[in-house]
């Protein structure tokens, strides 16, 4: 595994362009073999989504997508945590300009993933709430350690998940799970999830998660990419257009609803909870 920096280095070896980027809150890794980039989300201690990593997760979504990267495996430097989700800080008493800058490059950050060309697994190395259930989801499989907990759990801040995130949930567990889930703002240990098809497969650690993710991205190793790519672009259009169609609405509704007196006690009041819980 080669760790470089992507704006040094672009090289072909075994008929693949080659290249990794390193960068402050996430890195990426290139297999030399097999052309599979590995994503790693580093930005201490939770994995928040704040803009700056989810700026850096877009713009190496679209390196990845320019050179033609053979799969990518999308997981955490810090073992215990995939993602805590969005930073609510992001949310909590905003700037509104920022928000919207956020929103809108969550949106652009969900869009690339959820349509991006080469297959993609999450290697879920810990506790997955919210907009970090959200990233495993856009992914075509979910390989997950034990012991860890994935859902949106938006209903139990007092805030409701977007249609896009709904949708992506609903197009792996299906009507039934997904309303029962988001009503509750549910969050699945790892047994649970693997029970109604939320992940895959679960795994006992980081060496065998990565070689589960290694053999579902080699299926694809004997299937022509543009036909693999294709298939799956007719099979997510109708989400990612209904996304794209509605985002200017969508960032409405976010900045509207989110900078409401009544959501935003909750969130301080989610905040608080979570502080009073990490000094205990
Ligand atoms: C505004 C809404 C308006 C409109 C609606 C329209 C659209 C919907 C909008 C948004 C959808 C929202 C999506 C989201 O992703 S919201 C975020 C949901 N995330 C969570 O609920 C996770 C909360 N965190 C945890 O459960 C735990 O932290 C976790 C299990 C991840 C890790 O536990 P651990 O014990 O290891 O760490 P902690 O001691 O709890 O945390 C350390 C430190 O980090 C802070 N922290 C944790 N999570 C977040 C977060 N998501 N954002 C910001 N900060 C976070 C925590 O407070 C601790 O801080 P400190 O005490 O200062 O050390």
């Amino acid at each position: 595994m080669a760790l470089r920096n992507l704006s040094k280095l672009k090289i072909h070896k075994f008929g693949i362009r080659q290249f990794s980027k390193e960068a402050n809150l996430v890195s990426v890794a290139v297999n030399d073999k097999t052309g599979v980039a590995t994503l790693n989300l580093q930005r201490p201690p939770v994995n928040s989504l704040n803009l700056e990593i989810l700026s850096e997760i877009s713009s190496t979504l679209t390196d990845l997508e320019k050179n033609k990267t053979r799969g990518l495996i999308l997981t955490s430097k810090n073992e215990g945590i995939f993602s805590a989700g969005l930073d609510i800080m992001e949310m909590y008493k905003p700037d509104v300009e920022r928000m919207k800058k956020f929103w809108t490059t969550l949106q652009d950050t969900w869009i690339k993933l959820y349509s991006c060309s080469f297959p993609s697994v999450a290697l879920i190395n810990g506790h997955a709430p919210a907009g970090g259930c959200l990233l495993a989801l856009s992914c075509e499989y979910r390989v997950m350690f034990k012991n860890c907990t994935i859902g949106l759990n938006e209903t139990q801040l007092g805030i409701v998940a977007p249609q896009w995130f709904i949708s992506s949930m609903r197009n792996v567990i299906g009507q039934r799970q997904t309303e029962s889930a988001l009503t509750q703002g549910r969050m699945f240990k790892t047994e649970e999830a693997l029970s109604i098809g939320m992940i895959d497969e679960v795994v006992e650690n980081n060496e065998e998660g990565v070689a589960r993710a290694a053999a579902f991205l080699k299926r694809f190793e004997r299937i022509p990419p543009m036909a693999r790519a294709m298939t799956k672009k007719y099979i997510r259009k109708e989400t990612i257009e209904n996304m794209v169609k509605n985002r200017e609405e969508d960032l409405k509704n976010f900045v509207t609803y989110g900078t409401q007196p009544a959501v935003q006690e909750y969130l301080g009041a989610y905040l608080q909870s979570l502080k009073k819980k990490s000094k205990a």
